[in-house]
């Protein structure tokens, strides 16, 4: 897909093919029944140093790209999304906003136990009532001497439940004031913070997804992120990178659907032919590739240009945008090839199918990275 793969892209992949072959593709059907989070295959992801591949070495992690965390996202999701989904979560929004917006000391007492999956990580923006319009948070921070006392709650949380610790942003200011936010870090058994409602979903199944609920939550100012009133700006920026991760975890379901789609459709025969050899199957083969050949471009264009250092908003929403649509259309079509086979839990394309879906909605709808294309071109 990519023209040029590098040494340690090409050895994460590898080392992601093996060890998912062993420890997630046996399990993969019951964790998406029983909704269960897997918490140990992140500790094992952890202890090859594939769950801090964007964390400098010297906080304990791989100091390597967005190249290469693509690269990881991508080969996981073609095995489970919802493992894949799980990764972006704790690297590119919680790790990845310590990493960018704390002090010398949040880095060293968080970053080696993120990167290496000792700790596992939760990021708080989505409220109840504000999703796409995130800048307008009703979760309040309120200053008290040192400390600061947070009331509300967040939802559609990733590790809300099994989180060791949550970065969340609260409103510090005025209402509707994208400069009137701030980021937390909050630590698991913080008196007054505790976790909601876990989400019975469509897929991404064995991802947890829970509430966060804040009761006079108080905290010292030592765990706030940056300035206050920095925190829409930093959650925007965090965006722009975790954006880049749900195209590849899109990538990654809409290669492993077409796979799947490919080998069925070259064993199945009807009237006397493998259905491949039909060209209404054929051609939906030829767009298929077409596409994730095309999403794959940008996600990688997205990534290359983030490592080095350049403004991706337009370029990570466009790769997302794209890639999440790639993935509903293909593991659609996937499903399509199957027939009536693949309608059942015996075949792997029902489950692309379901967890394509969430890469079109979370981290900002096909809708609001439209939004922020047009908005990168118009301004
Ligand atoms: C794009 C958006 C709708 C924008 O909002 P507004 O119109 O309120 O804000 P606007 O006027 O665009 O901007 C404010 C200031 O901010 C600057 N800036 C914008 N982008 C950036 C940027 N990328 N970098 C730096 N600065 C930025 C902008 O210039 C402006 O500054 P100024 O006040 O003029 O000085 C934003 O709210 C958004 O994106 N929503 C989707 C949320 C959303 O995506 N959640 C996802 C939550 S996580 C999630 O869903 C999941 C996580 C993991 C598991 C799966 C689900």
């Amino acid at each position: 897909m990519q023209i040029e793969v590098s040494e340690n892209q090409e050895m994460i992949a590898q080392t992601i093919r093996e060890f998912g072959a062993k420890f997630i593709q046996p399990y993969v059907r019951k964790w998406d029944e029983t909704q269960e989070f897997p918490i140990e295959i992140f500790q094992k992801l952890g202890e090859l140093g594939l769950m801090g591949v964007l964390v400098p070495e010297q906080y304990g992690g791989a100091g390597l790209g967005y190249k290469e965390y693509v690269t990881a996202i991508a080969e996981l999701s073609k095995i489970d999304g919802a493992i894949g989904l799980s990764m972006a979560a704790h690297n590119s929004l919680c790790t990845n906003h310590i990493l960018l917006f704390g002090n010398e000391a949040q880095k060293q007492k968080y970053l080696p136990k993120l990167a290496t999956a000792q700790w596992i990580g939760a990021w708080g923006l989505t409220e109840p009532n504000t999703g796409s319009d995130a800048g307008n948070m009703r979760t309040v921070a309120k200053p008290d001497g040192d400390y600061w006392i947070i009331n509300g709650s967040k939802n559609f949380i990733t590790h809300g439940k099994s989180g060791n610790v949550a970065v969340v942003i609260a409103r510090t200011g005025e209402a509707g004031d994208t400069k009137g936010a701030t980021a937390f870090i909050i630590e698991k058994g913080t008196p007054g913070f505790s976790a909601g409602k876990k989400e019975d979903k469509l897929g991404m199944r064995a991802s947890e997804t829970t509430e966060l609920i804040f009761q006079d939550c108080r905290i010292h100012a030592d765990c706030m992120l940056g300035k206050p009133g920095e925190g829409f700006i930093q959650a925007l920026k965090i965006l722009d990178g975790g954006r880049i991760s749900i195209a590849a975890l899109s990538l990654g379901i809409a290669q492993g659907a077409f796979e799947a789609a490919v080998a069925y459709s070259k064993e199945r025969t009807q009237f006397n032919q493998p259905i491949a050899q039909f060209q209404g199957i054929a051609f939906k083969l030829a767009d298929m590739a077409t596409e994730i050949e095309a999403a794959s471009l940008l996600t990688f264009r997205a990534a290359e240009k983030k490592d080095l250092g350049l403004d991706v908003r337009k370029e990570s929403a466009m790769a997302k945008y794209y890639a999440s649509e790639v993935a509903v259309k293909v593991s659609t079509e996937a499903v399509q090839v199957f027939g009536g086979y693949g309608y059942t839990k015996d075949f792997p394309v029902e489950k692309f199918f379901r967890d394509s879906k969430l890469c079109t909605i979370g981290e900002g709808t096909s809708e609001i990275q439209k939004l922020v294309i047009s908005r990168s071109i118009l301004k």
